[in-house]
């Protein structure tokens, strides 16, 4: 099997704005950083990761101890690049093209704290030139990209315009659907999800937030309270 090549975009500066109605700015890039830690944790076994970093944190050292923890093995280098979600992994895909394609290449968001090493193994072996995770509500959680001709458009309703772009270069796109890797964190809803089935650090700095289980279920859906 070829080597995969992690990729991470990951914003801090205004991180996880539709989550302004339940945290504060500084809860918010806390939360970003416990998700990235998460996921870190879920790929780091699949090869070497680059953090794709949108701003240069104020504080210096903020990476450190998230990229040097005990058993994490694999080489973890941040790059760091202004440019927005688009044009920046679309850069880096390029820059792998000149390279020679070394490695195929998994673009994993930064804020899906329920994801395991085991739903990345099983995604890895999902056959397809690319493989995609979708998100829920039709976004793209994940994409495997085997061909290097393929490029991202992300936003919107990106699952179906990725598959069209498969379709479009002649492609393989195979699907990947995954409850753990299609629960993205976006919405406060969404925070639900993460104190039920979450297991890493995301759920520890909730509970630490003061955020609880309610215990109550109404329309479907577990209640959160602070
Ligand atoms: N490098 C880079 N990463 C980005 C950029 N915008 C978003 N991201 C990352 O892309 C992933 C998905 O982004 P969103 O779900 O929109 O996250 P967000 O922008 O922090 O959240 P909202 O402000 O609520 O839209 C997350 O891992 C973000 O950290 C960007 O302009 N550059
Ligand atoms: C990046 C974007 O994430 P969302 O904000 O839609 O979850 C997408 O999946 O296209």
């Amino acid at each position: 099997m070829r080597s995969i090549k992690v990729v991470i975009p990951f914003k801090l500066d205004c991180a996880k704005s539709r989550l302004s109605p339940v945290l504060s700015s500084a809860e918010r890039q806390d939360l970003a950083l416990a998700m990235l830690e998460d996921v870190i944790d879920a790929v780091s076994g699949l090869g070497d990761v680059t953090i794709l970093l949108k701003d240069p944190p104020s504080e210096p050292g903020t990476f450190d101890r998230l990229i040097s923890r005990p058993g994490i093995h694999s080489q973890i280098d941040i790059l760091d690049c202004p440019l927005e979600l688009d044009p920046a992994l679309n850069l880096l895909i390029e820059a792998e093209v000149k390279r020679g394609w070394p490695s195929d290449l998994l673009i994993a968001m930064a804020d899906l704290p329920l994801m395991t090493p085991s739903d990345l193994e099983e995604m890895v072996g999902t056959p397809g030139d690319v493989v995609i995770a979708p998100g829920r509500g039709g976004g793209t959680n994940l994409i495997l990209i085997r061909n290097p001709k393929f490029r991202v458009s992300y936003y919107g309703l990106s699952f179906l315009k990725h598959l069209q772009m498969a379709a479009d270069l002649g492609l393989s796109a195979g699907v990947f659907e995954s409850f753990r890797c299609g629960s993205d964190v976006d919405e406060p809803s969404d925070l639900v999800e993460v104190m039920i089935h979450g297991r890493g650090r995301t759920p520890e700095l909730l509970r630490s937030l003061g955020f609880s289980l309610s215990g109550v279920r109404e329309r479907s859906r577990a209640e959160i309270s602070r």
